[in-house]
């Protein structure tokens, strides 16, 4: 086992910040790779291993806004009625996969190829699904085939057994649509209607994430300190290059980095702590009052996310929703203690019903306005990123939307109050993404005084594009709910409502509604882009820093291009490449 917090040496060979998927994946194959090697993980946030809020699946959601969420805000966003939008992210050992829904599944194979395509050699979906592979235990599952998934890696993944019996009129649903059921949407197509796994241990049902599942397994050459906020970067020029020297702690410690210091403190902190420590885009630093050490421009840049916006259905009398352990502390009580048993319980349960399509799929005449509409966003921008996001609406193979059916209510309206007549009613929601939003953003810290937040500036639903696709996603997940067989299954939409938006001519109506409750579903990436330099990179192919010799990321950020769907099995991918390639070099060092 890897020894926890203890005394600090003042040297260890590598020494990684941040531990989420990226900094935990790494840290724990570098250190089962090269035995001989001291490996430091540095962690803001506590170990939290004994935490009901994290571990059991039912209670997914309760962290956020608690003193395991980072808790940033966005800047006021001009395109969405200067509404300030959460940036929840994980502040504990694991990361933002403490916190995560649990969701578990992969893009399409043409997206990650498209990394590749942008000028990243070896980065494309075969050795990106080698590496995904690796990451995880699948429990086999008569609602699963055999292609994608992984039988052998440290993260547990499960299709949940808890699947509501109204939730049965999901596939049949989609299916009416002329959506087909998709039984290996892992594999590199991921089009369609199914279940999918989540990240749970099935033996216990617990969430199965960073610190448990990789972090549990490492040798005792990995140290973990927790609690502990990395501030600084040290650097030290050698040659034509600057090299990581180690890190500084808030208390002012100084630990030395003896081959390399790698940031894994995910989309949001990376890019702050490399202009912290003199990595960046001068007009950032200048306006910090940071001495510039390397002028690196696209340092925070490039900040990709995707949309979610929900609609929920209150259910007839005869279903019992997930809402029940919200309104009825008796029946919560006995299904914790099944939960606690080992046993079947209703806070086994997490969404596993998806469906994902493109534009043409779902809107027929409408595929070609939404096109139309990118076409003139993108117009004739020099971003290599921009013009691969638009290529992706013209590939058929490319999953454009998401929608989630969640039992319970979900939302911006809000659970009927206590004395509302709506309140003891079950709902279910079904939340609808959007993949591939044209809008993109930054992220850069405001002062060099590493406690002030980042101004955080996603942009969203800053083109005409992203709104229509919205109302689009939104418009369908009515068209949804209103198919046979999930049309019997509930009484009234509650969100928006009729009231709201009228079922004629309501363009105007689903305007506002899209932008008064359109959220993030938590997935920003690319503000440390593997890019080409000029193209506005941040970290080379090997992921590591350019100007350094041996400052890599290894997180989320380096994604250059978002994917579709959810991107942790990504992130944990990332890593375990990032480890082969470290553990290699390192082995072609010491020959
Ligand atoms: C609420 C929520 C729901 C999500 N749902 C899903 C889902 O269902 N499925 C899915 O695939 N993905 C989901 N995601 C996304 C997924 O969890 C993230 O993409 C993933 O965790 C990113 O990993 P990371 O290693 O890049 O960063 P993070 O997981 O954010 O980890 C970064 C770590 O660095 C630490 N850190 C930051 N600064 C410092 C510092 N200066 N010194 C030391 N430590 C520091 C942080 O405390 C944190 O532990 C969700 C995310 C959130 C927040």
């Amino acid at each position: 086992a890897p020894v926890l917090d203890g005394a600090i040496s003042s040297g260890y060979d590598y020494v990684v910040i941040g531990g989420g998927p990226g900094g935990s994946a790494l840290a724990t194959r570098l250190s089962q790779g090269l035995h001989w090697a001291k490996v430091l993980l540095i962690e803001a946030g506590p170990a939290a291993p004994g935490e009901d809020r994290i571990n059991i699946p039912g209670r997914k959601g309760s962290t956020l806004g608690t003193v395991y969420d980072w808790n940033f805000t966005t800047v006021a966003q001009p395109s969405v009625k200067n509404r300030v939008f959460s940036v929840n992210r994980g502040k504990v050992l694991g990361g933002s996969s403490a916190l995560n829904l649990m969701t578990w599944d992969r893009a399409s194979a043409p997206e990650y190829d498209a990394w590749e395509e942008l000028g990243n050699p070896g980065w494309d979906w075969s050795s990106m699904i080698s590496a995904m592979k690796k990451v995880e235990t699948f429990t086999p599952s008569p609602h699963y085939g055999s292609a994608g998934v992984g039988t052998t890696g440290p993260i547990k993944t499960t299709i949940n057994r808890f699947i509501p019996e109204h939730q049965e009129s999901w596939i049949p649903t989609m299916n009416s649509l002329g959506v087909p059921l998709n039984l290996e949407s892992l594999g590199g197509n991921p089009l369609g209607v199914m279940y999918q796994p989540g990240n749970i241990d099935s033996a216990i049902y617990n969430r199965s994430y960073a610190a448990n599942g990789y972090l549990a397994q490492a040798p005792s050459n990995l140290q973990v300190l927790t609690g502990k906020r990395v501030v600084k970067i040290n650097l030290k020029r050698t040659g034509n290059k600057q090299v990581a020297t180690g890190v500084t702690l808030q208390d002012g410690t100084v630990i030395k980095a003896y081959e390399e210091v790698v940031l894994s403190t995910g989309s949001i902190q990376s890019p702050g702590l490399l202009e912290l420590s003199g990595i960046g885009r001068s007009s950032v630093l200048t306006a910090a009052g940071v001495e510039q050490i390397i002028d690196l421009p696209g340092v925070g840049e490039n900040l990709q996310d995707h949309i979610r916006i929900q609609s929920s259905f209150q259910l007839k009398e005869n279903y019992t929703s997930f809402d029940i352990l919200r309104y009825n502390v008796t029946y919560a009580n006995e299904q914790l203690a099944l939960w606690r048993a080992g046993q079947y319980s209703m806070y086994d349960y997490t969404g596993s019903g998806y469906t994902f399509l493109n534009w043409a799929k779902a809107l027929d005449a409408g595929a070609s306005n939404l096109l139309a509409l990118a076409q003139q966003a993108v117009g004739a921008s020099p971003s290599p990123v921009d013009q691969k996001k638009l290529s992706f609406l013209s590939n058929p193979a490319i999953p454009q939307l998401e929608v989630i059916f969640s039992d319970g209510y979900t939302g911006v309206k809000g659970y009927p109050s206590t004395s509302s007549p709506l309140y003891g009613k079950g709902f279910f929601s079904l939340i609808a993404a959007v993949m591939h939003p044209l809008s993109r953003g930054s992220v850069h810290i405001r002062s060099a005084n590493p406690a002030d937040a980042p101004t955080i500036n996603p942009n969203y639903l800053s083109n005409e594009h992203d709104i229509q696709s919205a109302m689009e996603a939104i418009k369908y997940v009515r068209r949804i709910a209103n198919t046979a067989p999930m049309s019997a299954i509930w009484d009234a939409e509650y969100e928006p409502g009729l009231a709201a938006v009228p079922a004629t001519d309501n363009d105007a109506q689903w305007r506002d509604f899209v932008l008064n409750t359109t959220l993030s579903i938590f997935h920003p990436a690319g503000t440390c882009a593997m890019l080409p330099l000029e193209k506005g990179g941040v970290v080379n192919p090997a992921l590591v820093v350019y100007g350094t010799s041996n400052l890599r990321v290894v997180d989320a950020s380096v994604m250059p291009v978002l994917v579709s769907g959810h991107i942790q099995t990504a992130v944990y991918g990332i890593a375990e490449r990032a480890a082969e390639m470290m553990i290699a070099d390192c082995r072609a060092r010491k020959m």
